[in-house]
């Protein structure tokens, strides 16, 4: 092929940043690949909606259109919804097509038989854009799993929710008000209630899952927690402790189980993630080899997302065919530490008594606020006797209560 040709399923947010990096970095890609890339086709579902794309590509609303295209090489995926997306993709590959994508909904449950697939019809899979926009995620942990046995990871995975929880510290913005400006600037979910209920940042812990355990866990079996729940009060609050909302994405593999849970905890100044604002995400991988590292960076948006895409183009038309299947001996045995440890809280909406009751260490903050000090077992007592309508968040990294000073554990996935 002198030439490569591409084609763009969806002209939204990604699918518009993608086209536009194709054009913008030719000679990058030409540099890279040895062969131009050509934009031959791009798929939308409003074929009404004025769009700025050359006249040469077909622009259409029907898919066989364009997989009747002579000489395609690469699909960009760039849609909305688990279908038509995974269809599309499976018979893309089906053609001998590579195939790109940012849909982590689709990929998170059907990545594995299109790895599978791709494998079978010797033509790559890119999938980098799924999980935390333009951190090379994906890359870094294909690097790693070589030799090192992962054995957790944990982050936050959701740019619209760190935006919005930032936006409302720093601006004082209402919930709402954040939520619209995230959707503005192109970082929110198409149903922005995939990012503010949590299961934008679920779909990608379980893409970061299958890829570095060789499984998921029992997905329904995942607690899903999102950031709806948190106020401005409580916000402001926080900061005053020195502590701040964060949305985290845990998963570690515990006696041959993995343990998962997506939710808000609050995290102290020492803590990796206390910095991490705005739009970006944070990637914490702890490997046996390596130990800790942490990849920070633009969690969503056109053109971190594009440039999570077109990398992904070239390392599938540089690498043969099935390297990136994922590793399923990764992560061997990690030994039980200190699942039943205390650690530290915010609670409210509960009175001091039930507290006292179950014999935990806590402090007043205001009227309905308390930190608290109690074992995973205590706070479970604790919600079989209140109504429900208390909050609990954990805190995580170095807090101190009363006149304690003690280093609490990175949030385990019990959290
Ligand atoms: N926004 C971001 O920062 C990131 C998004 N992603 C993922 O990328 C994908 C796209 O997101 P984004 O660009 O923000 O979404 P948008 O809502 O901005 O764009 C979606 C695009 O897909 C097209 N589309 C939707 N359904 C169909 C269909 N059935 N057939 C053909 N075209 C269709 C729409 O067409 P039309 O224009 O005609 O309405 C639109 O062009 C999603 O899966 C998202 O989760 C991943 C990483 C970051
Ligand atoms: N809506 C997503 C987009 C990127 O994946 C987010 O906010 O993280």
């Amino acid at each position: 092929m002198s030439v490569v040709n591409a084609a763009i399923l969806g002209f939204g947010t990604v699918g518009e940043g993608v086209y536009r990096t194709i054009q913008s970095h030719q000679e990058e890609l030409e540099a890279a690949l040895g062969k131009p890339v050509k934009v031959v086709a791009v798929l939308v579902k409003n074929e009404h909606k004025s769009r700025e794309i050359e006249t040469d590509v077909l622009v259409t609303t029907e898919i066989e259109e364009i997989f009747n295209l002579p000489d395609l090489h690469v699909i960009f995926e760039a849609i909305v919804d688990k279908e038509p997306s995974f269809t599309y993709l499976k018979q893309a590959i089906a053609k001998g097509c590579h195939v790109i994508t940012a849909n982590k909904e689709m990929f998170c449950y059907h990545g594995q038989e299109l790895l599978d697939l791709a494998q079978k019809q010797r033509v790559g899979v890119g999938y980098e854009a799924s999980v935390a926009g333009g951190i090379p995620i994906i890359q870094t942990l294909q690097q790693l799993l070589n030799i090192n046995n992962v054995t957790a990871i944990q982050g936050i995975l959701n740019g619209t929710s760190n935006f919005i929880l930032t936006e409302m510290r720093e601006q004082k913005q209402s919930f709402e008000a954040a939520l619209a400006l995230a959707q503005q600037k192109g970082y929110a979910e198409a149903d922005p209630g995939n990012d503010i209920y949590g299961c934008d940042a679920f779909y990608k812990l379980m893409i970061l899952s299958g890829l570095v355990f060789g499984e998921q866990p029992d997905l329904k079996s995942v607690k899903i927690n999102g950031i709806t729940g948190i106020t401005l009060e409580q916000i402001e609050l926080a900061d005053q402790w020195g502590l701040r909302f964060k949305h985290l994405a845990s998963i570690e593999k515990k006696q041959e189980r993995l343990h998962a849970s997506v939710t808000p905890v609050l995290v102290s100044q020492s803590h990796p993630l206390y910095h991490v604002e705005g739009v970006d995400n944070a990637v914490n991988v702890t490997g046996d080899l390596v130990g800790d590292i942490t990849l920070q960076g633009p969690g969503a948006g056109m053109y971190p997302t594009a440039s999570a895409m077109v990398e992904d183009l070239v390392h599938v038309l540089q690498k043969p065919a099935g390297e990136k299947a994922r590793n399923k001996a990764a992560s061997k045995i990690i030994k039980e530490n200190g699942e039943q440890d205390a650690s530290y809280w915010l609670v409210s909406n509960i009175k001091q008594e039930q507290l006292s009751n179950a014999g935990i260490d806590f402090e007043q903050l205001e009227e309905s606020f308390f930190a608290a000090k109690a074992s995973p077992a205590q706070i479970e007592q604790l919600k079989e006797q209140e109504d429900g309508t208390t909050v609990y968040y954990p805190i995580v990294g170095t807090f101190e209560l009363k006149n304690e000073h003690k280093e609490t554990h990175l949030i385990g996935a019990h959290g």
